[in-house]
């Protein structure tokens, strides 16, 4: 049976911490593929930052196209309303019923489990993986079964690129160059400017 990862995420931006776990993953549970799910209105979120779809659709598939395995899938994008996983699961089971899905979460979403929409259906359909994150306890009701993954941990976030692009720091070596490309070239995330008093 083909083996299939989805990570979703709201990708805003996409940084090494997300590519190295991808990685890791399909490495540790030999995922056929590995699709990156950008959400359309996170679940759980505040967004006043958060970029376009198009931008960050646009980031990962630029780093994803030198991974054979790696894709994205635009099927929460397409959809109107809270990305609900449960949803979107259901969904791609019923397109391919002859694959196994795994969902890949952090540490911080293991910890938040218990509050996802319809979350004990959600367990029936997909094997979780998760792994470890620096300032998650990563234990929940639910951590019991997620398979969890042992990997160095990446204390990076996509708040923390936020912030560094906003003060003008280099966000190199925490981003696929293709990420910084886009982020520098649309001007992504830069400081806004307060309105001027005068
Ligand atoms: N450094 C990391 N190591 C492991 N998992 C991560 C890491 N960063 C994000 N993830 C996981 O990837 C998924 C998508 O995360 P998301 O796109 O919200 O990134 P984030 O860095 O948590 O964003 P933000 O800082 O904006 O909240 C989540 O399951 C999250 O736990
Ligand atoms: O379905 C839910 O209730 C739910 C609640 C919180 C998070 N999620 C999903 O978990 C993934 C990671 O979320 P985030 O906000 O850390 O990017 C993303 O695909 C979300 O849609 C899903």
């Amino acid at each position: 049976m083909k083996k299939i990862g989805l990570f979703g995420g709201t990708f805003n931006p996409p940084h090494l911490g997300h590519m190295l776990f991808a990685q890791e993953a399909c490495l540790a549970y030999e995922l056929d593929e590995l699709w990156f799910i950008p959400v359309n209105v996170p679940p759980h979120k505040e967004s006043d930052e958060l970029a376009s779809n198009k931008d960050r659709i646009d980031m990962l598939k630029k780093v994803t196209k030198r991974h054979k395995t790696f894709s994205v899938s635009t099927i929460e994008v397409e959809r109107e309303g809270p990305s609900y996983t449960v949803d979107t699961v259901k969904l791609l089971k019923k397109r391919y019923p002859d694959v196994m899905f795994y969902f890949l979460i952090g540490g911080d979403m293991i910890d938040y489990l218990p509050h996802w929409h319809r979350i004990d259906e959600l367990m029936t359909l997909v094997t979780f993986i998760g792994t470890k994150r620096p300032g998650s306890t990563s234990a929940s009701a639910y951590s019991g079964a997620v398979e969890l993954l042992d990997m160095v941990q990446v204390d990076y976030s996509s708040t923390l690129i936020r912030q560094r692009v906003a003060e003008g720091k280099p966000i190199t070596y925490m981003v696929p160059d293709e990420v910084e490309k886009i982020i520098k070239e649309r001007g992504l995330y830069e400081a806004r400017r307060s309105p001027s008093t005068d």
